[in-house]
């Protein structure tokens, strides 16, 4: 089902028991859980369920409080992960006052990409989020939806054997929001984990797993068919409320 990434071993998520604090408040609560490679993850669940605080401990950009995360067989945070992981957090982070091409020379340089290999794959990344055209306009007048594809595009520019990706299709239009699900699968396919957060449901029913939090617990796991199976409903919103408890 995931293709030839599946016999290439060591580059899935385990998430283990973790619990993450701020102040007194437990935000995520004895998390466990685990992306096999090259699956496509999806983590849904309402705003402040904790999806974000979860998947910065993934990209490694913060710690849990206990339990611990591994990326790739490595427990995380390590900065030496950060070039083999792609992260599109869910506010831009892009330079406004660069053109698209500044913003991903800056990334392409940060990733060692140099030279002809370089501008093809930059190429590749804006052809793919249909920025091509807007490749030497300055960010600042992108649309919020062009700012999301530009991010999305810097994430995947290094191939990343790790994607994460924090909600990456706010405000994109239902047709390219589709060519960027194929990509994702065909990334998939060619061995890339990624690890997707989204409140979208028809976009939850294209993951090969989902994880559904509520009120930072993990409550239920399973491929799509499977959670709305057990929970005996025909749709995966009607799953999320049935395992919540908080039936329609
Ligand atoms: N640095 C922080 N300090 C204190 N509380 C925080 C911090 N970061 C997140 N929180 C709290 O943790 C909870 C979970 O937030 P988080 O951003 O992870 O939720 P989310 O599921 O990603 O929501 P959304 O879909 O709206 O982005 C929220 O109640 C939030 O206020």
């Amino acid at each position: 089902m995931f293709g030839k990434g599946s016999r290439e071993e060591g580059w899935g998520i385990q998430v283990s028991h973790v619990d993450r604090k701020f102040g007194k408040r437990l935000v995520l609560q004895d998390i466990d859980f685990e992306v096999k490679p090259a699956e496509i993850f999806g983590l849904l669940g309402p705003s402040g369920s904790g999806k974000t605080t979860l998947v910065k401990l993934m990209a490694g950009i913060d710690r849990p409080t206990s339990g611990t995360v591994v990326v790739g067989g490595v427990q995380m945070p390590r900065l030496d992960m950060l070039g083999k992981i792609g992260y599109m957090a869910q506010s831009d982070a892009l330079y406004a006052e660069l053109t698209a091409k500044e913003n991903l020379d800056f990334f392409a340089s940060l990733f060692g990409l140099r030279g002809r290999g370089r501008r093809r794959r930059i190429e590749e990344v804006m052809e793919l989020v249909h920025l091509t055209d807007s490749m030497k306009k300055r960010v600042s007048t992108y649309s919020g939806g062009m700012k999301r594809r530009l991010s999305l595009a810097i994430a995947m520019l290094h191939r990343p054997r790790i994607l994460i990706l924090d909600e990456p299709t706010v405000g994109i239009d239902p047709a390219l929001r589709v060519s960027i699900w194929n990509e994702l699968r065909d990334m998939s396919q060619s061995g890339t984990t990624i690890l997707v957060t989204t409140h979208v449901m028809d976009e939850a029913e294209k993951c090969h797993r989902l994880g559904m939090l509520r009120d930072g617990r993990l409550i239920a796991v399973g491929t799509p068919g499977e959670l709305k199976a057990s929970a005996n409903v025909t749709t995966i919103e009607e799953a999320f409320l049935a395992f919540g408890g908080v039936r329609g």
